[in-house]
């Protein structure tokens, strides 16, 4: 039998905290399957080769089977060439006290030239995914500089939001986290963002149901939710930096790994949560890089149809919406668009 052909995973910031949590998970075959062969691709900025080749050499002497090659470049367009998946992670992270969004001016830039690199040379079926923040308004830049890339293909990560409000509501409805489906994550990955629960199913039982039955009715599970869980997923970034003294490492990574994965294997227990291109789905204006329900059939995201969105819903949505235009509004003034 012929063997397959390696899958070209090119990730950048490959020096880096999340870099250095992700290339072990990934040619360990849990982003693209155990019999998936993959080369890897590494770029870095000068200042950040030393780092992504120290990676390189740890990763030889890990003797993962699926993994064929290893190159470390600092020049995006050698970077990208032939890359099938493409992981957009080297940024600046934020610190104590700001806010995701007041990266756009420090890493906006970035994105451009590595969407051009994109649109250049990297394979027909690229699939591309921005961790690096502020990360919806990085994945439409980079979406904007690859005319000839279908915009579908760019995503920005949210997953991490998601599964951080799955930890959350297994805690408060003693669930498996396993057991937990019909979460979603809606907007910006931000502050703004809507962790949304209203069509959620504990081991099949709605979850608002069970919230009110462990909250004493439904008005106390609107004060957790409001008060409580919708912050506490939102601001989880900012907590982990005050916590830890470093934004979230082995967590977003993980989320980088499981987006992926579900992107190429499908959804087959529901939906998650991803920001993609909107196509105007919610009233989200069309363009806007934004998160969804999401289900993944045919190798393709899909934003999930028809679920209802009530007056609340409604308004934390249009919220984290108007935020993203903001955003892009700053990125036209800065020129990165
Ligand atoms: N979307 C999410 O859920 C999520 C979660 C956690 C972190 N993040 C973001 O991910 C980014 C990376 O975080 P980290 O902890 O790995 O930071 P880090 O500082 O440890 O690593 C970033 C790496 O990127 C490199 N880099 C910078 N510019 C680059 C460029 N133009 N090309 C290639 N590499 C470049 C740096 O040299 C550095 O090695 C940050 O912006 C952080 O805020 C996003
Ligand atoms: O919050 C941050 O700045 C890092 C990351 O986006 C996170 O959500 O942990």
């Amino acid at each position: 039998m012929a063997a397959k052909k390696p899958i070209t995973v090119t990730l950048t910031g490959a020096g880096g905290q999340i870099g250095y949590a992700l290339l072990f998970r990934i040619a360990s075959g849990a982003m693209l399957g155990p019999d998936a062969p993959m080369r890897l691709n590494l770029l870095e900025i000068p200042q950040g080769v030393r780092a992504a080749e120290g990676a390189a050499l740890e990763l030889q002497d890990s003797a993962f089977p699926l993994l064929s090659h290893v190159e470390v470049y600092d020049d995006p367009k050698a970077a990208f060439a032939g890359a099938n998946v493409a992981l957009l992670v080297g940024a600046r992270p934020r610190t104590a006290g700001m806010e995701r969004g007041d990266l756009l001016a420090a890493n906006g830039g970035i994105f451009g030239p590595q969407g051009e690199a994109i649109n250049a040379g990297a394979a027909d079926d690229v699939r591309v995914v921005v961790v690096g923040n502020p990360a919806n308004t990085n994945a439409l830049i980079a979406a904007a500089h690859a005319p000839d890339v279908p915009s579908d293909r760019f995503t920005a990560l949210t997953r991490l939001d998601h599964n951080r409000a799955l930890g959350q509501l297994a805690m408060a409805v003693d669930t498996p986290v396993g057991d937990l489906r019909g979460v979603t994550i809606w907007g910006n990955h931000s502050a703004t963002q809507f962790p949304d629960v209203a069509h959620a199913t504990a081991a099949g039982d709605p979850v608002p149901a069970l919230l009110a039955a462990r909250f004493g009715g439904v008005d106390g599970a609107r004060e957790w939710l409001v008060d409580d869980f919708i912050p506490r997923v939102a601001k989880r970034g900012a907590e982990i930096i005050e916590v830890r003294g470093s934004s979230s490492v082995a967590s977003a990574a993980s989320a980088t790994i499981d987006h992926v994965r579900d992107w190429v294997a499908g959804t087959p227990e529901g939906w998650t949560s991803a920001a993609v291109v909107s196509d105007g789905s919610y009233g989200v204006p069309e363009g806007l890089v934004c998160s969804f329900p999401v289900e993944s059939t045919g190798g393709a995201w899909h934003i999930r149809q028809g679920l209802e969105v009530d007056a609340f819903a409604a308004e934390r949505i249009a919220a984290s919406v108007a935020e993203l235009e903001e955003e892009r509004e700053a990125v036209r003034a800065l020129g990165l668009l």
